[in-house]
């Protein structure tokens, strides 16, 4: 099942994030009270990362021992690669946090095991996604950034990638964004989710937030195929939404 997409709308980025990431710390807190553990996919860009920081300044209550993290997408360059969707998240949060380890799911690096291999990469994490007996887990919350043309994660609009309705993760290659080799989940593995939230701020998306918001197809837009299977949630600010009727 999808549920409708809801529009939350805040003066600026700034607000975004700070209502973003009280919303994040309740969804984390409430999922570890009803199942003992709260699981979570992060994503990478500017508002993502601003609201691990604000997490990181307002934690609540989160158990950090009982969260799995994994990331929605992550550009294939080398492990200390200031790029890196992982060392930025660690850097805003997961540093300065006592997140176990062991419940922590980078994507590989260039320099990791499967060298420049992005495919090899791409099947090792839809191995890892697979650990729990699903070929997804059910995130309690998948975040995502969308780009100016509609892309989330690593999805940019008529690409393979984008189309992809079997795999969980693939390899991206040539992507108009650089780094130009990417690894990403999938819309089929997004929409595993409970809960997906697009934080999206300035005027240079607010096409992408209406054409999104108002039907297009994913192929075109890929953040119009990026639902929760509860809630869908569109963090918008006013720039964001300023094309919205
Ligand atoms: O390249 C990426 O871009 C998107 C959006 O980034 P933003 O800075 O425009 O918000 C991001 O969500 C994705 O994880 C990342 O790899």
């Amino acid at each position: 099942m999808t549920a409708a997409a809801e529009r939350l709308i805040f003066p600026d980025q700034s607000a975004l994030v700070n209502a973003a990431a009280a919303r994040f710390v309740g969804v984390v807190v409430a999922a570890q009270r009803e199942r003992g553990i709260a699981t979570v996919v992060l994503t990478g860009g500017g508002a993502g990362i601003a609201l691990l920081a604000a997490v990181r300044d307002n934690p609540g209550e989160i158990d950090w021992s009982n969260i799995e993290i994994y990331w929605g997408d992550e550009r294939f360059v080398e492990a200390d690669d200031p790029e890196r969707n992982e060392l930025q998240a660690r850097h805003a949060l997961l540093d300065h946090v006592p997140v176990d380890e062991a419940r922590v799911h980078p994507m590989a690096a260039t320099d990791g095991r499967f060298g420049d291999d992005a495919d090899a990469a791409a099947r090792d994490y839809a191995t890892v996604l697979a650990a729990g007996g699903h070929p997804v887990p059910e995130f309690d919350v998948h975040l995502l950034g969308m780009g100016g043309e509609g892309h989330v994660n690593s999805l940019f609009p008529h690409t393979p990638a984008v189309r992809e309705q079997q795999a969980s993760v693939v390899a991206v290659r040539d992507c108009p964004k650089p780094p130009p080799t990417r690894i990403t989940l999938t819309l089929p593995a997004v929409r595993r989710a409970r809960q997906v939230w697009l934080l999206v701020a300035g005027e240079a998306k607010a096409g992408a937030v209406t054409e999104a918001l108002g039907g297009a197809s994913e192929v075109d837009v890929p953040s119009a195929g990026a639902t929760g299977s509860e809630a869908t949630l569109w963090f918008l600010d006013r720039a964001a939404a300023s094309r919205l009727d």
